[in-house]
């Protein structure tokens, strides 16, 4: 505040309080500074409007303090409700949506040409930052045709595959130029032939090929609850060995959402986070604070709970 009569500069309360909040991120900053962070948006946390312009804000806020920025999003809702639309059947099966070539074509529509688009325009709103790209560009991701195993049983999910191949090149081009890719999960196989990527597992798999400092995913649940939906405790902290033993007890999406924070510490990101995208600017509130909040995964540690926040359903 300016006193033109006296000329005296004083500084109000809430300048403060800015100010220190500002100063308490340094040591973030400086841990992340040029580093990249890949960043898994999940199609349950993007059903809201100001929840996505919101997460759009937080992603230019990393470009613009320096971090790298690498999203990977998904859209399993919104495959579900044009296949609705459409009258197509889809089944999901340990987590997996059973893709046929049919539906295989409406994954790849809305991902690369709905969902891609909406949230590239929302964070070149903050700049001309934002490139969108799928696996089939520049041959950034090859798919292995994958089944999955429901009580004990192989079960075959048709054209969904895992990647087993990333050329990580064209991204971290993107990267240098100082832009922030925004990445698709639909990938051809070694034939050409496009499958169906479970967003987690793709964005696990760029984050070790672009030896990320970090994955953080969100996704619409505080993070891990242990005996869901049947306890309220939460997984804080959790080892990658820790991690491996709970994963076969899991149910539906947290089985590859776990499976990829597994894959990417194994594969050497330092660590993986599962984060509540219901919470408006959860990614700035995930780096930019003490606590942390969500399931953090990282070598070494003892699991720590705590009580959740709100009962489940
Ligand atoms: N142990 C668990 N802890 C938390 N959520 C779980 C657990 N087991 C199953 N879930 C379910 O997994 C969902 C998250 O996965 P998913 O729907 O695929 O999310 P996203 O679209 O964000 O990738 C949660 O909404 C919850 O219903
Ligand atoms: C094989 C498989 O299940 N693919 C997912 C791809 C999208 C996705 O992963 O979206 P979320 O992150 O919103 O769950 C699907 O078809 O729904």
């Amino acid at each position: 505040m300016n006193d033109s009569s006296t000329g005296e500069f004083t500084v109000g309360k809430p300048d403060q309080a800015k100010a220190r909040t500002l100063a308490a991120a340094l040591p973030w900053l400086k841990q992340y500074h040029g580093k990249i962070v890949v960043v898994k948006y999940g199609g349950n946390a993007m059903t809201d409007d100001s929840l996505k312009r919101a997460f759009a804000e937080d992603i230019a806020f990393l470009r613009f303090a320096g971090f790298r920025p690498v999203v990977v999003h998904g859209g399993g809702p919104q495959i579900s409700s044009m296949l609705d639309r459409l009258g197509i059947e889809s089944e999901f099966r340990g987590g997996l949506r059973v893709t046929t070539p049919e539906a295989m074509d409406v994954v790849r529509m809305v991902l690369v040409g709905q969902v891609q688009r909406e949230l590239v325009g929302l964070i070149n709103e903050h700049g001309p930052l934002a490139v969108g790209c799928s696996g089939e560009d520049a041959g950034l991701f090859t798919a292995t045709a994958t089944g999955t195993v429901v009580d004990g049983e192989e079960v075959d999910l048709g054209l969904v595959g895992e990647v087993t191949r990333v050329r990580p090149e064209s991204v971290l081009d993107l990267i240098e130029a100082g832009r922030i890719p925004v990445v698709s999960s639909v990938a051809p196989d070694e034939d050409g032939t496009v499958h169906n990527v479970n967003a987690d597992s793709a964005a696990a798999a760029l984050a070790v090929a672009l030896k990320a400092e970090k994955l953080l995913v969100l996704t619409d649940v505080e993070g891990l609850f242990l005996d869901w939906p049947d306890s309220e405790d939460v997984v804080g902290e959790i080892s990658p060995e820790s991690l491996a033993e709970v994963i076969p007890s899991l149910a539906s999406g947290m089985v590859p959402k776990m499976g990829a924070c597994l894959l990417a510490v194994e594969g050497g990101v330092p660590r993986a986070t599962v984060v509540d995208g219901r919470e408006p600017h959860a990614v700035l509130l995930e780096l930019f604070t003490k606590e942390g909040v969500g399931t953090q995964v990282l070598p070494g540690v003892e699991t720590k709970t705590r009580k959740a926040r709100e009962t489940q359903p």
